[in-house]
């Protein structure tokens, strides 16, 4: 059987022009907690990884086990991308160099979802990484465009260039396309280090192949590619340079991907002809063939008592011994290397063009609202100043517009929650700060989004049901629709950004409006409620947007029947409504601290969110 990777063959190096980073580990520990449930707080430790250590160098290296052997853990520890309070031993260090957390905005790590934004084509996500994480005092406009131009060749990416990638409403680029612009979107910054979770995973067998050819290609020139994988055919395998087995967290082979048919036939392990050397690993790990001299010893303590093994002991003590003291102090802290304005204008023009692109939900969202103003104009159209109608009608359509303008928000959970990977991937590996989303995604996307729907709204009802007609007065409507509008919007917002399910988001949101609504003031009159309840008015949006929609409407209105005349502010001083200036303002104001407080909550939460796998 040839196998012959460009490699390490017997010790031989990979020939490159510039040899990329080293990167060695030395007895990896890392261990979980299962959470168990509430009655559970802490469940035991679970070791998912057990002294592993492993030298990787410039060329491809491969990380291959089972499903559940720890193939991704042990890729996200040596990347930096797992939650250090895991790590029970071990060290990780490149180029000798100790490296921390840091590493994970230094290094490219290309996840194994692709998260791309499905509007925006192969070329402008690939501008976007370029425009975010290239500094601008050394890269000019027209350089970053040479820069995509050269890693789409590089990826042969160049006849799906202006493609889109693909939503769930448009139909883009092919898996194997999409795969090779989550990578274009790493090479953006040139790195020298660069890993990858599973990079064929999903992907048939062709498709695979040639991603894999591409990281091969990509370590000849002069990168220390990493990536787990799982099962790959014989054409890919031969293209390891180094392979490292793991099974139940422990390893079982750290060598040259050419020499470990002879590690397993010298421990005992015959190969089949024709049998595809990665599926001979997996079957050995699995139990599936056993060896010709039966043994007591586990596959990893047969790898600890190795040859192999004691060398890579030799190698990485060497290479510690090389080490220079001063260099573990110097820690490289990268920092953004964009400005924050700069960011913010990339990140909004991103979120305008994925919004024109992405028109759906706007317009479904003006439809229904020209649909139920229509509708509220219509069920209420042109109400009479006649008691008792006047002020029944009256009560009746302002507690129905108020529902409508709360309840119609409960989509905004979705906000986040959809762009939750998307965000924490971005965020984590250095393309913006969390203030940059935040503030785009309110100024951009949330309020602008809402506003025009509720001005379509607002104008068809309130003429149609004949409210006053100063403008003035329409104004003053639009305004208390809007703001009670944007408050549940807020706490929508902060629900979607505290759970990262549909499910649990709506619970935490509908349990509110409900209670919001009791105490409102419609249902219930809360001057006759019970004391110790009663405060739960002041949280009320229900309660500040009648109250304010109520006074609008009622004041320097007079209402009559054949022997009663009832003027608004009658009505107004029967239910306690204060309907001075002030009386009238406090319920925007308190509205405004609504959304205020709820959106200082929701940023408060996007920072809070685990960024470690
Ligand atoms: N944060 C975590 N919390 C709890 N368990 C975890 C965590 N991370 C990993 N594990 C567990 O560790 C074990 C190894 O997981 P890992 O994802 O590394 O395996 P894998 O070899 O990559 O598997 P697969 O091929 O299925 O992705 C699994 O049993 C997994 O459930």
């Amino acid at each position: 059987m040839d196998l012959s990777p460009l490699g390490q063959r017997n010790g031989e190096k990979v020939s490159v022009n510039v040899p990329g980073p080293t990167l060695t580990f030395q007895n990896i520990s890392y261990a979980v907690r299962d959470s168990r449930g509430p009655c559970r707080k802490r469940a035991p430790e679970r070791e998912i990884l057990k002294n592993v250590s492993g030298i990787m160098k410039t060329g491809l290296n491969a990380i291959m086990g089972a499903t559940g052997s720890g193939k991704t853990s042990l890729l996200d520890v040596i990347a930096g991308r797992k939650d250090p309070r895991g790590l029970r031993s071990g060290q990780v260090l490149v180029d000798n160099k100790v490296v921390t957390s840091e590493l994970r905005l230094i290094s490219a790590y290309v996840v194994q979802d692709d998260i791309l934004m499905g509007t925006l084509s192969v070329r402008e996500n690939l501008m976007f990484s370029g425009h975010l994480r290239l500094p601008r005092h050394q890269y000019s406009t027209a350089e970053k465009e040479k820069k995509v131009t050269s890693v789409l060749r590089e990826l042969g990416l160049e006849d799906c260039a202006d493609t889109k990638i693909g939503t769930e409403f448009l139909r883009g680029v092919s898996g194997g396309e999409r795969k090779r612009c989550s990578i274009g979107m790493e090479l953006m910054t040139s790195p020298s280090l660069l890993f990858l979770d599973e990079p064929t995973t999903g992907l048939d067998s062709n498709t695979a192949n040639s991603i894999v050819a591409l990281l091969h290609s990509l370590s000849r020139s002069g990168k220390t590619v990493i990536f787990s994988i799982h099962q790959p055919r014989y054409s890919i395998f031969r293209l390891f340079d180094h392979l490292t087995l793991l099974h139940k967290g422990e390893c079982v082979y750290a060598g040259p991907a050419n020499e470990t048919i002879q590690y397993f036939n010298d421990m005992g392990y015959e190969c089949e002809a024709f049998n595809n050397p990665a599926d001979f690993f997996l079957d050995i790990m699995n139990g599936e063939v056993s060896p010709s001299v039966p043994t007591d010893k586990s596959l990893a303590e047969l790898y600890g008592d190795s040859r192999d093994r004691a060398a890579l002991t030799e190698e990485l003590k060497q290479l510690t011994v090389l080490s220079d003291c001063t260099s573990t102090a110097k820690q490289s802290s990268p920092s953004y290397v964009t400005s924050f304005l700069y960011q913010l204008n990339i990140v909004s023009r991103r979120t305008v063009l994925n919004l024109l692109r992405n028109p759906q939900t706007s317009y479904a969202q003006t439809a229904l609202n020209v649909l139920f103003g229509v509708l509220v104009g219509l069920i209420y159209f042109q109400m009479p100043h006649t008691l008792p109608e006047a002020l029944q009608n009256r009560t009746g359509a302002f507690f129905f517009l108020i529902i409508n303008m709360v309840f119609a928000n409960l989509s905004a959970v979705e906000l986040f929650i959809k762009e939750r990977a998307l965000f924490v991937h971005e965020n984590s590996s250095g393309y913006y700060r969390t203030s940059v989303y935040f503030l785009s995604k309110v100024f951009v996307d949330l309020i602008p989004n809402r506003m025009i729907p509720i001005f379509v709204f607002s104008a068809i009802s309130y003429y149609m049901m004949g409210l006053k007609p100063a403008f003035v007065a329409f104004l003053c409507f639009f305004l208390t629709m809007s703001l009670v509008s944007l408050a549940a919007v807020s706490l929508a917002f902060l629900a979607s950004a505290s759970v990262s399910s549909f499910a649990m988001a709506n619970i935490f949101i509908a349990m509110p409006f409900v209670f919001m609504m009791v105490f409102g003031g419609f249902l219930v009159n809360l001057n006759s409620m019970l004391s110790w309840l009663s405060w739960l008015k002041w949280l009320s949006i229900f309660r500040y947007g009648l109250n304010a929609i109520t006074i609008n409407e009622m004041t320097g209105q007079v209402f009559y029947d054949n022997s009663t005349r009832l003027t608004g502010e009658m009505y107004l001083e029967a239910q306690r409504i204060d309907y001075s200036a002030w009386g009238f303002w406090q319920n925007h104001v308190a509205l405004l601290g609504m959304v205020v407080v709820c959106m200082t909550l929701a940023y408060v939460q996007l920072l809070r969110i685990n960024r470690w796998k």
